[in-house]
């Protein structure tokens, strides 16, 4: 039967069934599930089968986010050192607006959050 709520572990990482013994636990990472053993919340196979498809399009999604994440920080850290070695200021706050600004108007106030997200990964905390 698929799994239908709470956390959502690797088999390995489960208590065994009569409880004397002690899991062993297995840190909960991504390469140890593989998608198909992983719920997809239904027993419907064609739901089921849909369901893993989108899954795939959006690990891809999701690596992209990452490594574009990971690029824009290197970028703005980059930004950040070269003028504060030429004298200038570590911060552009017309600029942070202007970004924030950006993302506020495509994505509303989820995207002023994601914004600050970004600012903040490219700065570190103020
Ligand atoms: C990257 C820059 O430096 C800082 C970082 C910013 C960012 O991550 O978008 C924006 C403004 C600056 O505070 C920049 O001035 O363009």
């Amino acid at each position: 039967m698929e799994q239908s709520g709470g956390p959502i572990r690797p088999k390995a990482e489960q208590p065994a069934a009569n409880g004397s013994e002690p899991a062993v636990s297995t840190p909960p990472t991504v390469q140890n599930v593989g998608p198909a053993e992983l719920p997809t919340g239904t027993d419907e196979p064609a739901a089921s089968a849909r369901i893993l498809e989108i899954r795939e399009r959006i690990n891809e999604i999701d690596n992209a986010l990452i490594a574009l994440w990971q690029e824009r920080a290197a970028l703005s850290q980059e930004v950040g050192a070269t003028r504060m070695a030429s004298g200038g200021t570590r911060l552009v706050l017309s600029r942070e607006r202007e970004v924030l600004e950006r993302f506020r108007v495509a994505l509303g106030a989820d995207g002023t959050q994601l914004a600050l997200l970004l600012l903040r990964a490219g700065r570190g905390p103020l």
